[in-house]
């Protein structure tokens, strides 16, 4: 597969200690689920996909071992995308997750970054702490995109949020590719979109896509 250079896609996956991150990248990666991880280091991924229909290599960056107060800084620069875990069973990892969605923000600052807020393990309905209105309401401040899944149950939830996030991505790069009057002429239209359903949609927090499967 020859790929060129706006179609190397990086992606770190992080979270609190113990949510999942390693379940659900090696669900998405091998459709497969593997209750037990033993690795106590960052794992890279490589791995060839389609992203509307042109070949990309993507990059994963499994966190392990994340502590809970220590935030991965020195990975943030290095992304294109992130996806961000926490359990729903576990309040204090969803609190993690939000603190490291600001400190993501706070670092690219300005550089638009694809960010999914992924809530795993929601086949533990009866231990439910993060109900999911608290994780859309997250998203939305956030401007991330937000999916609740169960690494444990299947492989669907976890594939569309991983093939979401690399979609984003390699369109930003895209973009980011064009000549600058191809830029500009983008500009113009959303311009003109402005004008005619009126300036008010500026300020207005839009809902991004979410899904629970
Ligand atoms: N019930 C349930 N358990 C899950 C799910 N996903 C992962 N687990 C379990 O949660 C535990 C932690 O999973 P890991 O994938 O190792 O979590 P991690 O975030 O990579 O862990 P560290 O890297 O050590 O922080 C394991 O016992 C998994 O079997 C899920 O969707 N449902």
């Amino acid at each position: 597969m020859t790929v060129d250079s706006t179609s190397f896609i990086r992606v770190v996956v992080l979270g609190a200690r113990k949510v999942g991150k390693s379940a659900v990248t090696v669900r998405y990666l091998t459709k497969r689920y593997i209750g037990e991880y033993s690795s106590s280091r960052d794992l890279l991924y490589k791995h060839g996909v389609f992203v509307d229909s042109q070949p990309c290599e993507v990059e994963i960056l499994d966190t392990s071992r994340f502590q809970d107060d220590v935030f991965p800084a020195d990975k943030v620069d290095w992304a294109d995308a992130f996806i961000v875990v926490y359990s729903t069973a576990d309040r204090r990892s969803f609190q993690v997750a939000t603190d490291s969605l600001r400190r993501i923000q706070h670092q690219v600052a300005g550089r638009q970054v694809p960010i999914i807020l992924l809530g795993n393990k929601r086949d533990l309905e009866h231990v439910r702490q993060v109900s999911v209105d608290d994780g859309q309401e997250m998203s939305l401040q956030f401007q991330c995109q937000f999916y609740e899944v169960s690494a444990a149950d299947s492989h669907v939830g976890v594939t569309v949020a991983f093939q979401s996030v690399l979609r984003e991505a390699y369109s930003l790069k895209t973009r980011r590719s064009l000549p600058i009057r191809q830029k500009l002429g983008s500009m113009t239209v959303s311009k003109m979109i402005g004008a005619v359903f009126g300036k008010a949609v500026k300020n207005d927090k839009k809902k991004r896509p979410s899904l629970s499967l």
